[in-house]
């Protein structure tokens, strides 16, 4: 075509490349708060070096099953994965009740919490409808207390790399981010019993650097040879590293991310895991405690951290349409 022809004229001028590849494909379901991006491609395309190194390892304790990849995210990836997951993602400050030994307690979660999938009695279809995983038919609306998401197409990447490197399968994509040095998780064990026996579960760590600490439970004393305690295990988990957790480890042993103090606090850290629950029980334990009712934060670039939005009334709705 000739320049300056009247069909030059008319023809829409052809989109500017963005400088980065971006993605303009959005993943959407009702039951999200806003539309979440898919993987930038040049993440993408690092993902495919991933695991960045072999796994090594880490059983020479009692009940200790551990694989660590330090790193599995490959390096030129760990901070545009960081800073994309920490923008786009829905996240929670979730507050509940407890009764500790009939008292009744308020629990502030000490981070910020997100979470998708569903159990594997339902699955959700093309369409994003959820359904029975057996006979694809709809599931009531009342089956479940909660509204199960969809795992959006970023975090469901991540999801089948990791199948893939581990063998193992999971149905849900728990998300932390411990905005500072302030924010922990605190002993516990992933033990539940929707998760059945044995659970493996892998954990990915982006961001600012954390202690990953782990105490054996107390062993009961029994009529055979006193075993020795297992010492406490402490992994320096660094942006990009990935813990798989399987066997005994979850039965046996405790995990926690401690507060910290000093130089780097200042960081966020995102921490991804990766599960299988098989019951019901499962989801609707999932998004009590990592979505809960209160109001979603959103990564705010100019203020450098998470606000709470505002809850959308039908009049801001309508003009953001
Ligand atoms: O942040 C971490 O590395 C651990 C998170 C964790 O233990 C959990 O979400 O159950
Ligand atoms: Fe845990």
């Amino acid at each position: 075509m000739k320049r300056g022809s009247l069909e030059a004229f008319f023809k829409p001028a052809a989109p500017k490349r963005p400088k980065h590849e971006v993605s303009l494909d959005k993943s959407a379901h009702p039951s999200y708060p806003f539309a979440i991006s898919h993987l930038p491609a040049p993440i993408k395309d690092e993902l495919g070096f991933a695991p960045a190194t072999e796994g090594r390892a880490i059983n020479d304790q009692l009940d200790l099953d551990l694989m660590y990849y330090q790193p599995y995210i490959p390096a030129d990836a760990q901070k545009s994965l960081f800073s994309f997951l920490r923008q786009e993602l829905p996240f929670y400050r979730v507050i509940y009740n407890i009764s500790r030994g009939g008292i009744q307690t308020t629990i502030n979660t000490p981070r910020f919490t997100t979470v998708f999938g569903v159990d594997e009695t339902s699955t959700f279809n093309p369409s994003g409808d959820l359904v029975d995983a057996k006979t694809g038919k709809s599931v009531a609306k009342g089956r479940y207390k909660c509204t199960p998401r969809p795992i959006p197409h970023c975090l469901d990447q991540l999801r089948i790399l990791v199948q893939g490197t581990t063998s193992e399968t999971f149905n849900f994509v728990l998300v932390n981010y411990y905005a500072d040095g302030k924010d922990s998780i605190s002993y516990h064990s992933d033990d539940e019993r929707f998760l059945g026996p044995n659970p493996a579960i892998a954990s990915l760590s982006l961001g600012a650097n954390r202690d990953f600490l782990m105490k054996h439970k107390p062993i009961s004393p029994s009529t055979t040879a006193p075993v020795a305690e297992p010492k406490q295990v402490k992994l320096s988990l660094a942006s990009g590293d990935m813990v798989l957790m399987r066997g005994g480890t979850q039965a046996h042993w405790q995990h926690s991310i401690p507060k910290r103090a000093g130089a780097g606090a200042q960081q966020g850290r995102i921490n991804i895991t990766f599960r299988k629950a098989l019951v019901k029980g499962g989801t609707e334990n999932y998004y009590q405690y990592n979505v809960g009712t209160g109001a979603v934060h959103r990564w705010h670039v100019g203020a450098g951290k998470m606000v709470a939005e505002e809850e959308e009334g039908p009049v801001r709705k309508e003009m953001a349409e």
